[in-house]
Parts: C-alpha cells; sequence; structure tokens
C-alpha cells in the first residue's frame, strides 16, 4: 500500500536522493527539469498572454538555478520576461552558473533590484526562485531578499514559488524573517513537511509536486507520506453487505461530557453514528446530564461503571469534555486497564500529562491506544510549551509517538499522524473553519466509529483525519464557512462524503 502513496522527504532525504542521482554514469539534468516543469506550470495555471509580463526572482543558489531556466523557456515562448538576480556570479554552482549564462546569451538584462511600481510595471506572473530548501534558518533573512518577499507580497499579484516559498523552513514550515505569499508552489521530488504543515499550507497555495522523473521511493525508502484523496480512497471501508445487522458495524463506547462541556460528548457520539458505528453508547458525566438526546435518540446513555460492564464494546473513545477531577481519573484508569482501543482525547490527554503513573499504563498497555493531542496538550505532554511544538510538528508528533508507544494525532493546520516506529502523515484537508468548539469531538467520534467498523487503528486514523478535513473542505465550498461553521456541520458533511467515496459518486 505504502508504495502507491505520495512520500514526503526531509531536506536531508532530499539532497541524499538528488546526490544518488548526481553519482549515477549519466546523471539527468534536475534543474533543466525543474526550469522546465516551473515554466510549463505558468502557462498551464495562470492567465498569460503575449503581452504577458513575468517577474522571475532568483536567488543566490540553485532555487535561483531553476528561476533562470524557467525565464529562459518563458521568453522562448514569448512572454516578456524580466529577471532579478543580485547574487555572487562566483559563489554560483555550476549548474545555476549555466542556467544564468543561458538566459543571458540571449542578450537579455538581468537587473539587480525589482523596477518600482512608479515606472509602470505591472506583472501578471511573480516567480519565487529565491530560496528552496537552502534557506539558512541560522541566518535571519535581511537586505535586499526580505525587501524582494515584502515587496512581492504586497503587489499581491499572481505568485508561483519553485519548490517552496522563500522564507519558508522546508522541514517546519516556520517562518524565517517573511515567506512569498504564493499561490501555486511547484514542489520537486516529493512535498516537503515544511509547506504541508505549520505556516506551510497558509503560504504554498495550491501544491503541484514534480518527480523530475525519478523513483525517489526506489531510492530512498519515505518515512512520512501525504494523506490525500488518492490514499483515504485505498482505507475505505468496503460497502456494505446487504444482509449486514447492526452488529456487523461494532459498538463503541464514549467518555465525557462533564458539567457545562456534555455537548462534547454529544457532537462525539453523533459524529459516531454518522460515521456508521452499529451501536453508539454515550456515557455523559454532567450531574444533569439528559437521559437522552432528543435529536438523536439513537445515542445510548449509560452510566460510567455500565459502560465498562459491557462487554460488546470495540472501542472506547475517552476524553471529551471530561473534566479533570478523581472521578474522571478513575475512568480514565479503568479504560487503560482494558484491551480496548482507545482514542484519548482532551481531557484524558491532560490527566496523562499531570499523572505519570497514567502516563506509565498507557505506555504499557499492550492494546493499541490513539492520541489526538491539539498544540497546546502535547505541549504538556512533553512538558514543553506550544511555541517548542509548532517549531517543529513533526519531531513534536514523532517524540509524542515514541514516549507513549502510540499513534499520535498532533491536530492544528496539517494535522500530523504519527506512529511510534518514527513514521508519519501530512495530513492535506481542512480549513480554517475547523477553528472552532467541537471539530476535536467530532473527529474522536469519527476515528472510533471507523476501528469498531473493522479497520485497523492506523487506517482509521489516517481516513478520519481525511475525512474530516475534506468533509470542512466541502462546506467551504457551499459557502458555510471558513466563518461560523460548526462542528456539526462538519459531522454531517463527514457522513455525506463517506457514503460518496465509498459508492463512488464522486
Ligand atoms: N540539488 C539539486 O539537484 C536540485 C536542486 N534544485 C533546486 O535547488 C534548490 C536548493 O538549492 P541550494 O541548495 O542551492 O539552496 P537554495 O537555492 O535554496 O539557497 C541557497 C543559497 O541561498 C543563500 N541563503 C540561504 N539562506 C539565506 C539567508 N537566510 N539569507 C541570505 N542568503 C541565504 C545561501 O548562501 C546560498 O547561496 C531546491 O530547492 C530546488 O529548487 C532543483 O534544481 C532540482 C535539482
Ligand atoms: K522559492
Amino acid at each position: 500500500m505504502i508504495r502507491t502513496i505520495t512520500p514526503v522527504y526531509l531536506t536531508d532525504e532530499i539532497r541524499t536522493i538528488e546526490q544518488t542521482v548526481f553519482d549515477l554514469p549519466e546523471p539527468p539534468d534536475l534543474m533543466e527539469k525543474a526550469g522546465r516543469a516551473t515554466a510549463e506550470i505558468a502557462r498551464k495555471y495562470f492567465v498569460l498572454n503575449c503581452d504577458s509580463r513575468i517577474l522571475v526572482l532568483a536567488g543566490p543558489g540553485n532555487n535561483g538555478g531553476d528561476a533562470f531556466v524557467a525565464a529562459r523557456y518563458l521568453k522562448h515562448w514569448g512572454y516578456a520576461v524580466t529577471v532579478i538576480f543580485n547574487g555572487d556570479p562566483d559563489r554560483q554552482s555550476q549548474d545555476a552558473k549555466q542556467a544564468r549564462l543561458a538566459w543571458q546569451g540571449g542578450e537579455e538584462n538581468i537587473y539587480s533590484e525589482i523596477p518600482g511600481t512608479a515606472n509602470g510595471q505591472k506583472w501578471d506572473l511573480i516567480i519565487d526562485g529565491i530560496f528552496g530548501i537552502g534557506l539558512r534558518q541560522d541566518r535571519p533573512m535581511a537586505g535586499q531578499y526580505l525587501s524582494w518577499i515584502n515587496t512581492v507580497n504586497a503587489m499581491q499579484k499572481p505568485v508561483l514559488a519553485i519548490d517552496i516559498p522563500s522564507g519558508l523552513g522546508s522541514d517546519d514550515g516556520s517562518v524565517y524573517g517573511a515567506v512569498i505569499n504564493a499561490d501555486i508552489t511547484i514542489t520537486f521530488i516529493s512535498p516537503k513537511p515544511g509547506i504541508l504543515t505549520h505556516y506551510g499550507p497558509q503560504y504554498s497555495g495550491r501544491i503541484i509536486i514534480c518527480d523530475l522523473d525519478l523513483d525517489p521511493v526506489a531510492i530512498l525508502p519515505p518515512r512520512a507520506w501525504m494523506i490525500n484523496r488518492k490514499l483515504a480512497s485505498i482505507l475505505l471501508p468496503p460497502p456494505r453487505a446487504a444482509n449486514s445487522h447492526k452488529g456487523s458495524f461494532g459498538s463503541i463506547g464514549i467518555l465525557g461530557g462533564n458539567n457545562g462541556m456534555t455537548g462534547a460528548a454529544i457532537l462525539a457520539g453523533r459524529a459516531a453514528l454518522h460515521a456508521g458505528a452499529g451501536r453508539v453508547y454515550l456515557v455523559i458525566l454532567a450531574t444533569s446530564a439528559p437521559d437522552v438526546d432528543i435529536v438523536h435518540p439513537e445515542l445510548m446513555m449509560r452510566s460510567p461503571s455500565e459502560l465498562f460492564d459491557l462487554d460488546t464494546l470495540d472501542c472506547l473513545v475517552i476524553g471529551p469534555g471530561m473534566g479533570m477531577d478523581e472521578f474522571t481519573y478513575g475512568w480514565l484508569e479503568r479504560a487503560l486497564d482494558t484491551d480496548l482501543p482507545l482514542v484519548l482525547d482532551a481531557d484524558a490527554l491532560n490527566h496523562v500529562a499531570f499523572h505519570s503513573e497514567l502516563a506509565r499504563k498507557l505506555k504499557q498497555r499492550e492494546a493499541p491506544a490513539i492520541l489526538t493531542p491539539h498544540p497546546a496538550e502535547a505541549a504538556r505532554l512533553l512538558d514543553t510549551d506550544t511555541a517548542v511544538i509548532q517549531g517543529n510538528r513533526q519531531i513534536a508528533a514523532t517524540s509524542l509517538s515514541e514516549k507513549f508507544c502510540c499513534q499520535i494525532l498532533l491536530k492544528g493546520a496539517g494535522s500530523i499522524c504519527a506512529r511510534p516506529d518514527g513514521t508519519c502523515f501530512f495530513n492535506t484537508s481542512g480549513n480554517p473553519g475547523l477553528s472552532s468548539a467541537g471539530t476535536g469531538d467530532v473527529l474522536s467520534g469519527i476515528i472510533g466509529a471507523l476501528i469498531v467498523q473493522g479497520q485497523t487503528p492506523e487506517d482509521a486514523l489516517l481516513l478520519a483525519v481525511y475525512l474530516h478535513g475534506a468533509a470542512a473542505d466541502e462546506l467551504l465550498k457551499r459557502n458555510n464557512g471558513p466563518v461560523g461553521m460548526t462542528a456539526s456541520e462538519v459531522s454531517n458533511a463527514a457522513r455525506l462524503l463517506l457514503n460518496d467515496w465509498i459508492y463512488k459518486k464522486s
């Protein structure tokens, strides 16, 4: 399965792949391929005609070399191309120098500064080849390059970024001084973690992957992959058999909803129904818990001890709105003592963060558990602060997974699923409409519902994360967000989408 999906490589891994290719007896000209592919994307995806003016920003390294090649093709195809380069020609790599000279061979000018708007320049497209994966993070961006980035962003013109928007950390998605705001990023060999998580989704725009005719997986086995529609399709449960019954689709228990937070448990329960669980047992811990959910009377209300006495459960979701008192500590301890697959969310995570004996139990249990922290919860679990988590989300997710021997879902833009073997998956669906209370509860219900229907916890997690984000994307398309998108709507949209996908309606 893993071979058919899109790998994600860190900068060092990309360098290893490139070096392997360079060491071949007849290495392909990767820069020529990268530059040409960039020019083709410019022609295909941006509205250009023979009068179009294209501004190409070439940095001092090989990202700039790609930009020179792209400029050459675009000029050759008849567009008005202006190239800006102010690097030291003597310090360019052989390839980049060659690309610059090939452009100059046409006697074209190279400017050292972006011509001001005062002279009437109007750009139809800007190509960003300032920095790629070679951006140095120990050297604060300053001077001309910082000024170029700020100038381009202020122009608000269509932007195509080469490999990664300049200023974005390719491994961590952090902003180093300033970042080019791209409409499209053409990324080579594989997408970089930095364009998929943290600030990446905000600055990269649409991501187009160009493999430069390489098969990177054959060169270096990946340790990270993208979660996209292709992967989600592979993970879908099969169409339901005609003679199925509720027992065919499993029983899930959900425990949470303490005083003032009953909604969290109800949302998780409703989402589990919408995602297809055969039976949903719900514990609402609040003292004035309702006997029934009037909107979804299908939810079977139980007390905590009744829930643990059930012998039919296939998975337990614990934590949404659970609260942090001694009783909930006890229920979590009991959950950890079961051999059920567990989904731990919200206050269950906080209990684990504050009580080392619970953390120990979690680490030692044999049955699988999935932890779904947002960055602040992840910071508590790793005894650090949120900035450290966000500063390198991939490292945070894999550290958590290693620490607790569990699968981790680190939520936030570009959610990351990490496994104890060090591998991880970057989700590519979702939008800021999900930034509202309750969406995490819905996600935990969906994960549990897919587990009880027979998915492995690993598959259930990947599919649930993608489905949850894709549901939000559907709502966005219909203008039900991002402003005011609600968790309940996400749950409903997830049901529609899941049926669409399984029964191949879209
Ligand atoms: N190596 C290869 O085989 C290929 C590389 N390609 C391109 O090459 C890129 C990587 O090239 P490089 O390794 O040359 O790296 P970059 O072109 O990303 O940047 C390196 C240059 O930028 C300067 N620099 C870095 N950080 C700076 C900072 N904070 N302030 C000021 N200057 C800074 C460095 O001194 C160096 O001159 C990729 O992203 C991709 O676009 C493609 O051509 C495909 C093939
Ligand atoms: K770039």
